[in-house]
């Protein structure tokens, strides 16, 4: 039995934030930043307010260079905050130590957009999976690591015979898999998803984002979920944020965004995107399992 089920929590949706960010801002040093020859403009988040529920999905989307991938960096610890507060369950975790970020990163996972380069290819699928198990000893104990593993494995659609196997025997759309075990294995509460779908065809899409929201309901997981790909954003999101040269501009449910955008810059992003919004046609709200199976 997946020990992770330990963990399993229960699927009512509280409101308690479980995520808050306020008044992010993030610089990076001029001398690396291509913007250098601007002077004040290094700043790659301004201004960054919101929060995230336990259970929740919410979404950030811009254009490219708006702060997306910064936030998400920051809030994992990746990057330092120049100011503002990242709360984690009631504590600001911009302050945190070495070890306090340790022990937060079990509960703080991220999923990447190419599994291929964020997976140790020198090591097999039980071996990535188990690695995190190794800075975390008191998750599974030594004795059940591999078949908690190939407990995982089997939990996100992979074939537990195939432990053995390297990434490179793996299709795109497993090898995101083997990144959502392995971000799973150490029953984290939030997972932040950057641009996890999209290299993947639009099947192979749907097969993922699919996942994600089993493991969502199954394990009361919340997701920051960064994607430029809206049609993606609005089936699998609670809410959106949007982000315009590192500040939000708008905050909203994905119909609300699509249906009566209130910034310029929301409604210039949000009007180019050809989507089927079943809501038009007399649906009173977003049917659930909108999104393709295959
Ligand atoms: N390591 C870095 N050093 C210097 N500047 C950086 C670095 N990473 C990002 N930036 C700058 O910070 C700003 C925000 O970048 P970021 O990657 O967060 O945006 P993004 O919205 O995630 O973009 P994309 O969708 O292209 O990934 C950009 O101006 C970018 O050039």
């Amino acid at each position: 039995m997946l020990r992770v089920s330990a963990r399993k929590r229960c699927v009512h949706m509280t409101e308690v934030s479980l995520l808050k960010v306020q008044n992010l801002r993030v610089s990076y040093p001029i001398h690396s930043s291509i913007l250098q020859r601007r002077i004040g403009e290094n700043m790659a988040v301004k201004d960054v307010n919101f929060t995230i529920s336990a259970g929740q999905t919410v979404g950030l989307v811009g254009e490219s260079g708006s702060g997306k991938s910064t936030v998400a960096r920051t809030i994992i610890g990746l990057e330092k905050a120049d100011g503002g507060r990242i709360e984690f369950e009631g504590r600001d975790i911009t302050q945190s130590t070495r070890t306090e970020l340790k022990a937060l990163r079990r509960d703080m996972q991220m999923v990447f957009q190419d599994p291929f380069a964020s997976l140790n290819p020198r090591l097999s699928v039980q071996e990535i999976i188990v690695e995190p198990w190794l800075a975390h000893p008191d998750v599974v104990p030594k004795n059940r690591r591999a078949s908690e593993a190939k407990a995982l494995m089997d939990r996100v659609g992979l074939n537990p015979d195939y432990a053995s196997r390297f990434p490179h025997q793996f299709s795109g759309g497993q090898r995101q898999r083997i990144g959502i075990a392995r971000a799973l294995a150490l029953q984290p509460k939030l997972i932040i998803c950057d641009e996890a779908v999209s290299a993947l065809d639009v099947s192979v899409q749907a097969q993922v984002l699919n996942l994600l929201d089993d493991l969502k309901q199954e394990f009361n997981l919340a997701y920051l979920f960064i994607s430029h790909d809206l049609s993606v954003i609005e089936h699998i999101c609670d809410r959106v944020l949007v982000l315009n040269g590192g500040v939000v501009v708008e905050e909203g449910t994905p119909r609300e965004l699509f249906e009566n955008p209130q910034d310029d810059y929301t409604k210039r992003l949000f009007a180019a995107v050809p989507v089927i919004r079943p809501w038009l046609n007399g649906a009173s709200s977003k049917p659930a399992g909108t999104i393709p199976r295959y």
